[in-house]
């Protein structure tokens, strides 16, 4: 199959016989994985992408922090991994069937105020020392990231990591989300109230914004997207060292107040975030954390 790898100032794209992908050097962003032409991923018409805003769409990267914190009030929503340029290392495998590319973020890479901003949160008020490596793989029905993070420090840190999927659907009232029946979230719509997943297949009929806990997953209860319009194949997330899964579609009203989302995009995205949110993951000196997810199709 012709494999290519094609470089510019912004961003890398890589093609496999007739898949593609598209990554932006700023916050390492996927922002197309398209198989024979037909875009899996969303990402918004009004999406900025000049460097000044973390992309609305593809999967932006959430380190070290999701969401925010009162440990951290000057740490941004999400953290900084999606709103810092990475290192363009190169392309890393370039077989007949698969095709990485890797990215690098350190210290040195990042706003010292953000850095300071983290440390807020850490014993002793220490700036943590991390290098983050990720790897794009594009093979021809799936796509792979994978982040490893390692403490360069001499004492341990705490962080949370998330792969924010934004995958693009033919119509969100036709979309069900399979694999989490059973399983423990915290309802960010209802305050933080906890509940247990009754339904074999989510549907989305207005805001949602779950915390699914530690989801176990088996060939039988794969997490996946499954669309009812013709033609729209299902998107299977299978996951390592990613416990916790997030389910998040804005709706009208939330939809209506980001300005770079359009006022009707909400029906055709959903986000299933893969990640380690739940609780945050302490990182001992010197180690290596690593973390995978894989689209396939
Ligand atoms: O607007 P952003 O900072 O990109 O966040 C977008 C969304 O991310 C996650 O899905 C969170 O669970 C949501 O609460 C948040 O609204």
């Amino acid at each position: 199959m012709p494999v290519d790898t094609t470089t510019s100032p912004d961003k890398v794209v890589l093609s496999i016989g007739t898949t593609s992908a598209e990554i932006y050097y700023y916050g390492a962003t996927v922002t197309s994985w398209k198989l024979n032409g037909d875009e899996r991923l969303f990402v918004s018409k009004s999406a900025v992408l000049d460097g000044t805003k973390a992309i609305r769409g593809g999967i932006p990267l959430v380190f070290p922090q999701f969401g925010k914190s009162d440990h951290t009030p000057k740490l941004p929503q999400h953290g900084f991994a999606r709103t810092t340029r990475w290192r363009w290392l190169g392309v890393s495998a370039d077989t007949a069937s698969e095709i990485s590319v890797r990215f690098a973020l350190g210290n040195a890479d990042v706003d010292p105020a953000l850095l300071e901003a983290w440390a807020e949160a850490q014993p002793g008020k220490v700036v943590p020392a991390f290098q983050a490596t990720y790897t794009v793989a594009l093979g021809p029905t799936t796509l792979k990231s994978h982040l490893a993070i390692q403490n360069t420090g001499t004492a341990p840190w705490d962080f949370t990591a998330l792969l924010h999927t934004y995958l693009a659907v033919g119509a969100i009232g036709d979309v069900s989300v399979t694999g989490l029946q059973g399983v423990r979230y915290v309802d960010k719509v209802a305050d933080g109230a906890e509940a247990t997943e009754t339904r074999e297949s989510i549907t989305v009929d207005g805001e949602v914004d779950r915390v699914y806990v530690d989801v176990k997953t088996s060939p039988s209860t794969r997490l996946a997207v499954v669309e009812k319009t013709p033609g729209r194949p299902t998107v299977s997330v299978h996951r390592s060292a990613l416990p916790d899964v997030v389910v998040w579609n804005p709706w009208t009203e939330k939809a209506r107040a980001m300005g770079d989302f359009d006022d009707d995009e909400y029906r055709t995205m959903i986000c299933v975030e893969a990640g380690h949110v739940a609780t945050p993951y302490t990182l001992p000196a010197g180690e290596t954390w690593t973390a995978s997810q894989t689209l396939a199709v």
